[in-house]
C-alpha cells in the first residue's frame, strides 16, 4: 500500500486530458482506476512496473502483469486508446522498440481476469507496418493439408512461413524437432499453457497440440505470411482470439478415399488409423459449422485443389515474393511530447537540430491496428509531418 499520487500529478487527465509525460512515471486514468507506469529504478533501464490506484476504494493494487515487459529508459509518454489499452512511447529508442501497448480492458484481459480472479494487465509490443493475414488450415488426418502446405512453401519460399506447433506425440521417422513440430513433454507444455504462452491448444487423437504465441509472431517478424495447420478445435480458439486470420477447411472427396490416403501414408499403427478415422467423421461435421471456415476446399485432384488454394490466397501469375516492405527505422529522442487527434498520435521531437529539420514531427496512425496481447500489436504506421504545411504528409509514409 502507498499513497495516492499527488493531485498536481493527476490534475491534467482528471480534467479530461489523458496524456502525461513525467519522465519516470506516467499516470493514466481509466474509469475509476489510475494506471501508474514507470521503472522502479529509473537510473537503470529497468523493466517497467505497473501499479493501479483504485479511486473508489483508495487502495493500491498490484496487478498480474502478462507478456514481455518493455525496458523503459527514463523518458516515456502514455496515451489511452479506446478506453481499453494504453500506448506507451519510449524515448531514447528506435521505432522497432519504442511503441508498446499496455492492455487494461481488452477482451483478452477480461478472459485472463476470469481465469486468475485478479486484476490483470498485459504488454504487447507495437510493430510498424503490416503483414498479410495468417492462414489457418484444418481438415481430417490424411486429407492432404501437409501436402498442400509444402507445395505453397516450395513455390513461395519468401512469402510463407509455417507456424511450428508443439505436440506431445512422438516424432514420425522423417520429422525433425523444431521444423515439423516442437516435440514436448506433456508437463512442460501444460506449464507453458498455464503461463499464457499459447495462442490455442487442443487434445487431438489422444495427444496435446498447441500453437505458441511465439510460433506465429516469429513468422510475422520475418515479414512472412503465417500458415497454421491445426485441428477444428484449434481453429475455433483462433477465431475467438485477437489473431485476424483466413480459415480454410480441406475436405476429402469421400470417406473411403480419406481412409485410402491415411493407409497409403503408412505413418500410423492400425489402432491410430482407426482413432483418426473415428475423429474424421466428427471433424467433417464440425467443418461445416456456420461462421467458422471462410472457405471449404475439396482435395480430390491435388493439382486443381492447389490451384484453388492459390486463388483464395490471391496468388495469381507473377506473384512470387512477399508484398511487405520493411519500415525505415526512426530514432525517437528522450524528450518528446505527444498529442492525440482521432486515431493519430502526433509525436513532437522538439529541437530541430536533433533531427533533420523536416523530421522532428511524426504522426503515428493507429486506425489499422491489428492483433494485440498475447501477441504483438501490428498495423502501426509512422508518417513524417511536414512542419511548413503543418499536416500529416501521406507521401512521406515510412513503410
Ligand atoms: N489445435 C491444434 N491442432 C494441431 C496443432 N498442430 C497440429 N494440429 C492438428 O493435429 C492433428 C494431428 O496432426 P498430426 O499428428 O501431424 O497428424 P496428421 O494430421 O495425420 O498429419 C491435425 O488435425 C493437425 O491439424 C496445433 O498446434 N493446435
Ligand atoms: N489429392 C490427393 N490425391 C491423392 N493423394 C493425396 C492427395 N493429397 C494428399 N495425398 C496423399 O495423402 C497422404 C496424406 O496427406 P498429408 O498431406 O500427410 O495429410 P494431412 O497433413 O492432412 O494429414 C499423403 O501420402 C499424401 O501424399
Amino acid at each position: 500500500m502507498g499513497e495516492a499520487p499527488a493531485d498536481s500529478f493527476l490534475g491534467d487527465f482528471l480534467n479530461g486530458v489523458d496524456l502525461k509525460s513525467k519522465g519516470q512515471e506516467t499516470a493514466i486514468c481509466v474509469g475509476s482506476k489510475i494506471y501508474v507506469i514507470g521503472g522502479a529504478d529509473i537510473e537503470s533501464t529497468s523493466l517497467v512496473e505497473v501499479r493501479i490506484f483504485d479511486k473508489s476504494s483508495g487502495e493500491w493494487i498490484n496487478p498480474i502483469v502478462l507478456g514481455t515487459k518493455p525496458k523503459l529508459s527514463n523518458g516515456h509518454s502514455a496515451v489511452l486508446l479506446n478506453g481499453d489499452r494504453i500506448l506507451v512511447i519510449k524515448g531514447n529508442s528506435n521505432s522497432d522498440d519504442c511503441f508498446w501497448f499496455l492492455e487494461v480492458g481488452t477482451p483478452f484481459i477480461g478472459e485472463q481476469e476470469r481465469t486468475y480472479g485478479n486484476e490483470v494487465v498485459a504488454w504487447s509490443k507495437g510493430v510498424l507496418g503490416n503483414v498479410e493475414k495468417p492462414i489457418v488450415i484444418s481438415g481430417p488426418s490424411g486429407v492432404g493439408k501437409g501436402t498442400l502446405i509444402s507445395k505453397l512453401m516450395i513455390e513461395f519460399p519468401s512469402m510463407f512461413g509455417f507456424s511450428v506447433s508443439h505436440t506431445t506425440r512422438a516424432p514420425r521417422e522423417k520429422e525433425q524437432n523444431g521444423i515439423h513440430y516442437h516435440f514436448s513433454d506433456r508437463s512442460v507444455m501444460e506449464s507453458d499453457i498455464k503461463d499464457g504462452k499459447f495462442l490455442e491448444f487442443a487434445s487431438v487423437h489422444g495427444n496435446l497440440y498447441g500453437t505458441s504465441v511465439e510460433a506465429v509472431e516469429v513468422v510475422a517478424d520475418a515479414g512472412k505470411r503465417c500458415i497454421l495447420d491445426i485441428d477444428v478445435q484449434g481453429a475455433r480458439s483462433v477465431r475467438a482470439s485477437s489473431l485476424d486470420a483466413i480459415f480454410i477447411f480441406i475436405s476429402p472427396p469421400s470417406f473411403e478415399e480419406l481412409e485410402k490416403r491415411l493407409r497409403a501414408r503408412a505413418t500410423e499403427t492400425e489402432e491410430q488409423i482407426q482413432k483418426r478415422l473415428r475423429n474424421a467423421r466428427a471433424e467433417l461435421e464440425q467443418g461445416k459449422s456456420a461462421g467458422l471456415f471462410d472457405h471449404i476446399l475439396v482435395n480430390d485432384d491435388l493439382e486443381s485443389c492447389y490451384e484453388n488454394l492459390k486463388k483464395i490466397l490471391g496468388l495469381t501469375e507473377g506473384v512470387k515474393t512477399a508484398r511487405k516492405t520493411y519500415p525505415e527505422l526512426v530514432d525517437l529522442p528522450m524528450e518528446h511530447s505527444v498529442s492525440k487527434i482521432d486515431q493519430k498520435i502526433l509525436i513532437n521531437c522538439g529541437a530541430a537540430e536533433y533531427h533533420k529539420a523536416s523530421n522532428n514531427m511524426y504522426a503515428l496512425d493507429l486506425s489499422l491496428l491489428k492483433g494485440g496481447a498475447p501477441g504483438r500489436t501490428r498495423g502501426l504506421n509512422l508518417y513524417v509531418v511536414n512542419p511548413s504545411t503543418d499536416r500529416v504528409n501521406g507521401d512521406n509514409q515510412l513503410s
